[in-house]
Parts: structure tokens; sequence; C-alpha cells
């Protein structure tokens, strides 16, 4: 019987071959992430390096020999690999459950083909059941959580978080997502808000389905 963790390790592994020779790899931030950036190591000498979405995985990336380069130094990339909170077959995600939704954001924008690895638990019709987390500059958080009620969401303070660049974040809670690409867009419009969980507008190519019967490869057609 596979647990959670198999089914991670299980996709990582996967995604492995998503990984060109000689390449830098953008690397997301989370628990599956990490599983990736364990399996990285082992290839680390066919890579040039790897651009970190998080002071997180920056250092476990380091810790295992990989050289982290900024965005800045690295360019275009061309593989982006990372877990997400939920997904739709239409390949659109909710993230940033780890808080590092604006930094995963601005990497997996900057790649060529984003590689989304989750358990099967995690593929939705509908996104929402999952908060959705917002990245707010602190000086706002009022305004934005009053604008957010207004949308019909009950935000809550994730309490004692600060984000890898110093902002809150509100988790964003009963909200049924259902244009997931025109909810993206206008929640980036409330001043004060970084960026929001939702990655419609930047979907995933592929997503490694971690199952009991193995992992299913699946892209929008
Ligand atoms: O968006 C993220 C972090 O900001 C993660 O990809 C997402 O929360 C999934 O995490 P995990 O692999 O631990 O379930």
């Amino acid at each position: 019987m596979m647990n959670q963790d198999d089914l991670k390790r299980a996709v990582a592994l996967a995604a492995i071959q998503y990984v060109p020779a000689d390449c830098i790899v953008g690397v997301g931030t989370g628990s599956t992430a990490n599983f990736f950036i364990d399996e990285l190591a082992k290839i680390k000498n066919k890579i040039r390096g790897a651009v970190a979405s998080s002071e997180a995985s920056a250092k476990r990336l380091q810790g295992h020999g990989i050289e982290v380069m900024s965005l800045n130094e690295a360019g275009a990339l061309e593989v982006y690999v990372d877990g997400a909170d939920e997904i739709t077959r239409h390949m659109h995600m909710l993230k940033g459950g780890g808080g590092a939704l604006t930094r995963e954001k601005i990497v997996a924008g900057a790649s060529r083909k984003f590689i989304c690895l989750c358990d099967a638990s995690k593929l939705v019709d509908v996104l929402g059941k999952f908060p959705l987390p917002i990245e707010v500059i602190p000086m706002a958080r009022s305004s934005v959580a009053r604008q957010l009620v207004a949308l019909g969401g009950q935000p809550m303070l994730r309490e004692g978080f600060t984000t890898d660049n110093g902002n809150i974040i509100i988790d964003v809670h009963g909200l049924k997502i259902m244009n997931p690409v025109e909810l993206e867009s206008e929640l980036d419009h409330i001043a004060g808000v970084v960026t929001n969980g939702l990655f419609a507008r930047r979907a995933a190519d592929v997503l490694l389905l971690g199952t009991a019967d193995g992992v299913k490869t699946m892209t929008v057609s």
C-alpha cells in the first residue's frame, strides 16, 4: 500500500525525464518539490544549476551541492517543476500553501514548460476547496480583506507567517472558482495584492499524477 510520501517520491522521480541535459532547472517549493530536489541531486552533474522559488528550496538545493542562481543570472528557463494544492483537467492550479506563490509565479512565468507534480487527491473539478492564498503588502491588509469579502470570500490572515518578500498571506476560504482565468486577473487588480495563488494564465503543461496504479501523465490536448 503506497502512502502519500511514496506517491510524491514517484512523481518526483518521473519528473527527472523532463530535465534536459546541461540546463538550469526552475525548482518549486513544498514537500513534493523537496522530493524532486532530492532526485535532482542524483543527476546534479548533468545540469548547470537551479533557480529556486523560495529560500527553503535554495537551502535544500545547496545542501545537495547544486548551484543556485538568481533568475536574472539564469535568464529564460527550459523547465519549471513544482507541486500544487489543487489542479483541474484544464491544468489550472491553486498554489501557495507554502506561501511561496509570488516567486513560484515569477519562475514559472520565465520557464518554457511547467511540470506539475501531485498526488491523485489534488485533482479536482472546481478549484477552491483549498483556501486561496494571496500575498499582500502589510499596510493593505484590511482594505484587501474587505474587497475579498465583497467577492464572496472569507479572508483569514495566516498568523505568524511572513513571505520571503516580507509580506503577509491572506488565505481566502469559501470561494467556488468557476472562472480561474478571470478571477486571477481580478484579484491582481486589487491595490496591495502582490500575487494570488491562481495559476490559470500560466497553467501547467504536464501533470504527473501519483496514483495507486502508478504515475499518470496528463496534458491539455
Ligand atoms: O504552492 C506551493 C508552495 O507555495 C506548493 O507547491 C503547494 O503548497 C503544494 O505543497 P506540497 O507539495 O507540500 O503538498
